[in-house]
């Protein structure tokens, strides 16, 4: 047993455990929503270690594609065959917790199944329509999938190329591909999977185009399984993450689909070819809301992951001897090293936060839509898309700060990282290219500052700061007294000011070219804006969420949300000092703030992210393993790799053998 072993967990990180000054169960069940949700949270993990079909036979870096894709079937379906064990309504919660233990990050054939084929059914479809399809996606007697982006249009819906052709004679569409840039590209589950599809085609009735509308497609022969005649499909190769699922791509031929497989809850197509218009020209596109909304949970758990295993290993790996004889230090003691980790942690905390809001939001959409009422749509597709955007970026960035503070071993796939990352960083791409949601957040963001500017604003209470006279200059004084309401204050300025830089670089621009380049050649700094919008709403919920926790635990949150803040200020002090808006002073001040934050955080770091409440059974990390043995676990890991089934691999034989004799022959 290793000396650094002491009643079986590393003795370093059973001494930072003792350190802790709160009680990591009760910080848990305020993290994730109460005493109820952690104990459900428990029972699920307890009922996943229990059950031996959701075992990988070795870890999944270790397996071919094609193990990949047919464990994760196999898990899969095991798993949703056991969905009785969670509360099936709570997507959100107990659904991607229980997916997230038993599948990891690989993805699977079914997620499209559940994450947009069911989702779109539930949506947008007619009762009829409903009573014939959810009955059966629910059973997975049919598995689905969403196909939309195509070889040449993802962001560009209005230009998809797949064309839903309405011939009255028949009371049919038919579907077909006009070019190799229609295929439809991409979608998960395609490829050898699914035998049904939502597919996003232009439709065209009495010849006139009505746009991308969704129908409900079969693709696949339900008893032999082949493609149905006029349907090509495959698999469109591995990919940066991910690899479990079967991306693919899909091609029609003229193929044949009733009148009634257009999903007809808001848009509809009559017998005789009339088109009927919905209430709102983007009812069609609330699946993506949906996935935008709940990805922020998502990206959230990831980066705590990330975090985790980056503290924890921090933790244990010793590292330099600063004071010669006196032995190596834990790495985490190293003020570098906290700066790269705990500003990682502090982002996935306000991540998390934020997703608890957004999904109350969606909430609220999806009952005000069952009223037709819409009020809510534009404000939650900022709000998800500027999320969205922003979360799945700095996740990215995150991750790979984990990954890197934790060297040489942060680069084997026995970290995790790298499945971490190829997971996450998909997010910054689908359900919308970062970049092009955070133009659509600036659009609303132009709106609200033409209201201002003509006086009539009556903007949502979230983005009331654009109307706000604020203060020509921050009112800090000192970090200690650095209330939350200045910190916001400080930065509804900055987001604000951004806001009408674009604004009125935009409306400047317009006066002198056409609207569209007068967009584009504003476009960087619209997307700016965007940015600082979603930051200031990121800042804040964190900030109240903490105001309002229990003393215990704010005592410690609160130094951790206002490291999230400070790290923000700090690293775009320009933003600041522009117009001498924060003096050089203050801003050492918030950067004084940031390194104090550290310092508060170092003791109770490993606690903190125990309160994450992962199991090594959801980190998958070797190097973030609870009892911080990971010295242990990495030679044991290694032991899975193919290349050590034998002591001679046949390459040797075949290769640097002869290559070796043939040198010393020659000697
Ligand atoms: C019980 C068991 C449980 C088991 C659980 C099992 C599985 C779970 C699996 C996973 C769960 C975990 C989490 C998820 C993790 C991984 C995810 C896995 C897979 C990922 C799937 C990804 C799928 C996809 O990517 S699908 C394809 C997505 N594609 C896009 O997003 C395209 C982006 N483009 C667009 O959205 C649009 O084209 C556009 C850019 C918005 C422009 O649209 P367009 O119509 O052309 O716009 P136009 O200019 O005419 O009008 C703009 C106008 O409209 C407003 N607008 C636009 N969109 C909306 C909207 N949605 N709502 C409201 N308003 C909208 C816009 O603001 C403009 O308004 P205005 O003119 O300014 O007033
Ligand atoms: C892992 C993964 C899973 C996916 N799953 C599915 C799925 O299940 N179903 C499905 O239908 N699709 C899926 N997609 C496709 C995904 O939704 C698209 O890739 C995404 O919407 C972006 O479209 P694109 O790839 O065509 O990029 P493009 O739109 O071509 O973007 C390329 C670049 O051009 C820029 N750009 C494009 N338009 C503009 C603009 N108007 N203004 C400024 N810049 C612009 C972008 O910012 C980006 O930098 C998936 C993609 C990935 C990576």
């Amino acid at each position: 047993m290793s000396r650094w072993i002491q009643n079986g967990d590393n003795v370093d990180i059973t001494k930072e455990r003792k350190n802790a000054t709160f009680n990591t169960e009760r910080m848990s069940a305020w993290i994730h929503g109460g005493d109820e949700v952690l104990k459900r949270r428990r029972e699920i993990l307890d009922y996943v270690k229990s059950n031996p079909d959701f075992k990988d036979p070795i870890p999944v870096e270790f397996l071919s594609r094609e193990e990949r894709v047919s464990n994760g079937t196999r898990k899969i379906v095991k798993m949703t065959d056991n969905t009785d064990q969670i509360d099936g309504a709570d997507f959100f919660g107990e659904g991607m917790y229980f997916q997230s233990l038993v599948m990891g990050r690989d993805l699977h054939p079914l997620s499209l199944h559940y994450i947009m084929f069911l989702p779109t059914l539930q949506g947008q479809t007619d009762d009829e329509q409903l009573d014939e399809w959810l009955p059966k996606a629910i059973a997975r007697s049919i598995v689905g999938t969403y196909a939309q982006t195509e070889l040449g249009h993802g962001t560009n819906l209005s230009k998809l190329e797949t064309t839903a052709t309405y011939d009255p004679s028949t009371q049919e569409f038919v579907l077909h591909s006009p070019t190799i840039t229609a295929a439809k590209w991409w979608p998960g589950g395609l490829g050898k999977s699914s035998n049904h599809a939502i597919v996003v085609a232009q439709l065209y009735t009495k010849g006139q185009c009505k746009g991308p509308h969704p129908f409900i497609v079969q693709l696949r022969d339900l008893e032999t399984h082949k493609p149905m005649k006029g349907v090509r499909l495959g698999d469109i190769g591995p990919k940066l993450g991910i690899n479990g699922s079967d991306n693919g791509f899909l091609l029609f031929d003229k193929y044949r689909i009733p009148r009634k497989a257009m999903l007809m809850r808001y848009s509809k197509v009559q017998p005789d070819g009339t088109y009927i218009a919905p209430a709102h020209s983007k009812l069609g596109y609330g699946t993506m809301v949906f996935v935008r909304s709940i990805m922020i949970k998502d990206q959230a758990t990831q980066l705590g992951a990330a975090a985790t295993i980056a503290t924890r290993y921090s933790a244990v790996r010793r590292q330099g001897e600063p004071v010669v004889g006196n032995g190596e230090i834990q790495i985490l003691d190293y003020q570098t090293q906290q700066y790269r980790v705990f500003p990682q942690l502090a982002r996935a905390f306000a991540f998390l936060f934020a997703a608890y809001e957004i999904r109350d939001l969606y909430l609220r959409l999806t009952e005000e839509l069952t009223h037709g009422n819409t009020e809510l749509l534009p404000e939650i597709h900022a709000l998800s898309s500027g999320l969205k955007s922003v979360v799945s970026w700095d996740t990215a960035q995150g991750i790979e700060q984990c990954r890197l503070s934790c060297g040489g071993h942060g680069y084997s796939q026995a970290s995790a990282f790298p499945e971490i990352y190829g997971y996450a960083v998909g997010g910054c791409t689908y359900e919308g290219e970062n970049l092009v949601m955070l133009l659509q957040v600036a659009r609303y963001l132009v709106k609200a500052a033409e209201e201002t500017r003509k006086g009539t604003s009556n903007l949502a209470e979230i983005c009331g700061y654009i109307s706000k006279t604020g203060r020509r200059t921050s009112s800090l004084t000192s970090i200690a007294n650095y209330t939350t309401d200045q910190i916001i204050e400080d930065l509804e300025h900055v987001a604000r000011k951004q806001v009408f830089h674009a604004y009125d670089k935009l409306k400047k621009a317009q006066q002198h070219v056409k609207p569209e380049d007068a967009w584009n050649q504003s476009s960087v700094e619209l997307a700016k804006a965007s940015r600082w919008h979603v930051r200031l709403y990121l800042v804040k919920t964190f900030l109240k969420k903490v105001d309002k926790a229990p003393e215990d635990l704010k005592k410690v949150m609160i130094h951790v949300a206002r490291l999230y803040a400070f790290d923000i200020i700090s690293s775009s002090s320009g933003n600041f000092l522009e117009e001498g808006y924060m003096r050089p002073d203050q801003i050492t001040e918030i950067k004084e703030g940031v390194y104090e934050c550290l310092a508060k955080i170092r003791p109770v770091a490993v606690s903190l992210v125990d309160s994450w409440d992962y199991d090594d059974l959801e980190l998958k990390s070797v190097l973030g393993k609870r009892d911080g043995n990971v010295y242990e676990a990495l030679l044991q890991w290694a032991q899975n790799s193919q290349l050590n089934k034998s002591d001679v691999i046949p390459t040797f034989e075949k290769y640097l053998g002869p290559m070796m004799k043939d040198a010393r022959s020659k000697l």
